[in-house]
Parts: structure tokens; sequence; C-alpha cells
């Protein structure tokens, strides 16, 4: 049994060095694996959003109600406190990582089921002390663990809401094995201070008519606003929505708010927990197709954590950093075509060899081309960021240079012939010698001379058959390496001292 009072318990924390999340499976393991819940199947209820939308205040509702189900009165008195995960005023940020309530509520479901009912609530995305990744991570991690992840917003779904959920869940698809079917359950889009209830009612009724416009694929839409709405519903079994009140004024602005709450947001309240907590309406968390308990959900956490502490996920940048990195990669691969193209000119594989210094001052000029081009393109980013991508395109037309005077020098007919020269020049010594040398009587080394020419006779015509048909091209680079070698140059060199 319950060795402590119940309370809100950090399981994922941002790490000292505030770089990644760290899981604390101890914490975890001791809620999850208790006698009563480990081997029941688990239904994960997360909240997530922006910071400072009444996450935590909400999940506290769903805490009375777990509680008192049973009861018409669960909602509370008006002067009872709402307690459970710590909520607040103000304008800095409450909950950081990943809390979870200690008590896990074992439910019947009216199909005879027993079920784990696990509350979760999460670190808001987009504060002042977290960047795009810490926000993707918490969000990622929520909506793969949870089987119901409400999806808190303010006054409207916001086309950045929706390409925030399609980065985030993203993120977390990336993490997990391809599937065919959906990688997550439900999705609740829960929309705080509707303000426009004679347009779509509150409550559930109206947030799917509201949903279903909003979630609309035209074909007179732009191509991005279809792609964040397939993206989302590719995401997702189920998605709904639901319009809550505003809870009035002195819940927003009195920190010490006393738990009067507006009658018609009590009432919506009420509405809304039985869609996501009473018996019938529970979904178990399942994981490619498969119920999972309690037991498992730890090993999940453990995997998934791991995952978003290693680097082999991207990294999610701001809108703004992506777009003046795409920007400057399209500057730097226009740029660099043009350079191609102008070497291409002078050079390419159809003109005959250059000489390497006019090359070089042809390089030299069109790296120059290449670079204003470059400069001259409007970029996002600032002239700081844009340098960055300057030094790469300068050093990316240092390659191709050497690769283009590499090409060069293999049209230069001597440079081709080096080969066939070197093996003649052997032969041509060895002849000479065998000859000079027969003539004096030092038979031994007119033998040797001899055979070093039947060596290099051999190697020619290894070497004339591999050029010919494009064969045993090894055995060519070899005699092409052996013909290059100081000994031949030096042999080389003597023969031209001995003709001279
Ligand atoms: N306008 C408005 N304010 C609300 C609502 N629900 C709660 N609040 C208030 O919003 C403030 C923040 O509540 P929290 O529950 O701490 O918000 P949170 O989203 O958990 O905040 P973080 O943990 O910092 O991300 C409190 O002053 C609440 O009284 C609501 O539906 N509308
Ligand atoms: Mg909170």
């Amino acid at each position: 049994m319950r060795s402590s009072e119940p309370g809100p318990v950090q399981i994922v924390r941002a790490s000292e060095s505030k770089c990644i999340f760290e899981l604390d499976a101890a914490a975890l393991e001791k809620i999850l694996l208790q006698d009563h819940v480990k081997d029941l199947n688990v239904v994960v209820v997360s909240v997530a959003g922006a910071f400072r939308k009444g996450k935590s205040f909400l999940l506290d509702f769903m805490l009375r109600y777990m509680y008192n189900q049973h009861s018409d009165t669960w909602i509370g008195g008006d002067h009872e406190p709402l307690i459970g995960f710590k909520w607040r005023g103000g304008s800095e940020r409450e909950t950081t990582g990943i809390q979870v309530w200690s008590d896990v509520f074992v439910v019947d479901k009216p199909d005879g089921n027993k079920v784990a009912v696990l509350l979760v609530d999460t670190q808001g995305a987009f504060d002042s002390q977290s960047t795009l990744k810490d926000s993707a991570t918490v969000f990622a991690l929520s909506t793969m663990t949870s089987s119901v992840q409400v999806y808190n917003l303010s006054h409207n779904i916001q086309e950045d809401d929706l390409q925030h959920l399609q980065l985030f869940t993203e993120y977390g698809r990336l993490a997990m094995e391809e599937t065919e079917s959906k990688p997550f359950q439900s999705l609740m889009f829960l929309i705080r201070d509707w303000s426009s209830p004679y347009e779509y009612v509150y409550g559930l009724k109206g947030g799917q008519a509201f949903l279903q416009k909003r979630l609309q694929v035209k074909n007179c839409q732009h191509e991005e606003l279809q792609n964040v709405r397939k993206h989302i519903d590719s995401c997702f079994s189920k998605i709904s929505c639901f319009l809550l009140p505003h809870p009035g004024l002195k819940v927003a602005t009195n920190p010490k708010f006393d738990g009067r709450l507006k009658d018609d947001f009590k009432t919506l309240l009420a509405e809304l927990m039985p869609v996501l907590l009473a018996p019938d309406q529970l979904v178990e968390k399942q994981i490619g197709g498969c119920k999972i308990t309690c037991r498992d959900l730890v090993e999940y956490f453990k995997a998934y954590i791991k995952i978003y502490q290693g680097d082999e996920l991207p990294h999610p940048k701001s809108m703004l950093q992506a777009t003046a990195e795409a920007n400057n990669l399209t500057a730097v691969a226009g740029a660099k075509d043009l350079y191609s193209k102008s070497m291409e000119k002078v050079c390419g594989g159809d003109r005959p060899y250059m000489a390497p210094a006019d090359l070089e001052s042809c390089h030299e000029a069109f790296s120059k081309d290449s670079v204003k081009f470059f400069r001259s393109i409007k970029k996002m980013g600032g002239e700081e960021f844009c340098q960055r991508y300057q030094d790469r395109l300068e050093s990316e037309l240092k390659e191709a240079y050497t690769n283009f005077s590499k090409h060069n020098e293999g049209k230069n007919i001597f440079y081709a012939a080096r080969t066939p020269a070197t093996l003649f020049v052997v032969m041509f010594f060895t002849y000479v010698l065998s000859g000079v040398t027969g003539f004096i009587g030092l038979s031994v080394i007119a033998a040797l001379a001899n055979m070093v020419l039947g060596v290099a006779l051999l190697l020619l015509c290894i070497w004339a058959y591999v050029k010919y048909s494009g064969e045993f091209r090894e055995a060519g680079i070899l005699i092409d390496q052996l013909a290059e070698a100081d000994i031949l140059e030096k042999l080389r060199n003597k023969q031209s001292d001995f003709v001279q």
C-alpha cells in the first residue's frame, strides 16, 4: 500500500548541463512496478502545450475526477483548494521536465478489463529557458508514451500551433520504429478560453465541428498547409477537439485564487473529464499494435529517452535558422554551379589540354565571380552566418579546382605516355647495356640486362592491353606506379645523361 502521501513525481528532468533530459528510472519504477498495477494494461493521459496555459491546473481537476468520480460533487466546492500538480499564476514557467502522479488509478472498464491510469504533466513548450530541441523532446516523449495526448491551446488553433505539432510529432516518429500503422493514438486539441461560442458551441460537439473545418484539406490550399494537415492526420489514430470557456478572471489574475470558478467553466469541465477519463472512454496504450502494461511502459521510457540523449536524431531548428540555412545552402549550390559551368567551358571533357598557369588564372577569375554571385543573392541569417557559408563555398571551389586540374593533366599526351616512355627508356638502356657488356665479355651482366629488357617488354605489352581493353585495371595501375617509382626515375635520368 502507499507509503506516503500521493503527489507529483519528477520522472524526467533536465540534466545539470541543461543539454539533455534524464530519466529517473528508480522513481518511475517505484510507481509503475507496484504489485497491484505492474501487470495491468496502462492508460496514459498526458497534457502538453505551450507554457503558462493552465495545464497543471487542468490536471488537478483530472485528479479530483479520478479520486471522486462516483460522486456528483467530484468537481469540489468553491473554497476547496485546488491541489495536486503544482500550478500557480505568474509569468515564469512552473512545471519542468515530465511529472507523473504517484497514485496509479485502477479502473474497471465496462468490458471487464482492469486498467491502470497514469496522469502525466509536462514542461510547457517555448519558455524562455528552453531550446526548441528541449520543447520538442518533452512533447515527443509525452506523445510517444501516452495513449491520450491533450494538446493544450489558448483561444484558437493557429497555423503555427499545427506547425509545431507537426515538428514535434515528426521528432517523435523519427525516434520510433517505422510501422505501417499510425504511430500515436489519441490526440485532443483542448482550446482554453474559447471566446466564440456563438460560432462553435463549447464542448466536444462544437470542438469537433471547429476542428473539422481547421484540419480540412482542400485542393485550393497551398501545399504547405495541406502537408501539415496530412501529416497530423497520418500520426494519430483519433483526433478530437474540445472548446473550454474562460474560467473567470479571478482564476487568471488573482494569485490567491480561492477555487471559485465561473459556472459555465465548471459545467464544461464536468463534460470534459468523462470524455477523457470515464471508464468506457479509457484507451489503453498501444505500441506497434500491442497493448502494453505498466511494466512495459518503464522499458519504453528507458529506450525512448536514450534515443533523445544520443546524437543520431537531427537537431530541430527554429524557423528562422532552418530557413536561413536553406537559403544559404541553395546560394552555395547556385554559386558552385556557376563556377563549374564556366570551368567546364574552358577545360571540360571535350576541351583540349590547357597550360596549368592559364587554368589557374581562369580558376581565380571564376571563383571571384562565383563568390560575387553568392553575395548578391538575398539570404536570411545575417552577415556572420552568411560568412560561414561563403567560407564553405570557397573551400568547395578549391576542391573542384583540384579535380579540374587533375582532369586537365590527364589530357596531356606526355602525361598519358609517361609509362610507355619510361619502359622504352628502360628497354633502350638495357639493350645498349647488354650490347656493350656482351661485346667486352661481361656475359653475366649482359644476360641480366637482357632479362630486364624482357621484363620491361612484357610490362609494356600488358600495359598496352590494359589500356586498350579496360580489363585488369589494377595491373595497369601497378605498372603506372612502377613506372613512376624512384628506380625507374633514376634510370631515366641516367639514360638521359648517357645519351647526352
Ligand atoms: N486564461 C486562463 N487561465 C487559466 C486557465 N486555467 C488555469 N489558468 C491560469 O493559468 C495560470 C497558469 O496555470 P498552470 O496550470 O500553472 O499553467 P501551466 O500550463 O502548467 O504552466 P507551466 O507549468 O509553467 O507550463 C494560473 O494562474 C491559472 O489560474 C484557463 O482555462 N484560462
Ligand atoms: Mg505546469
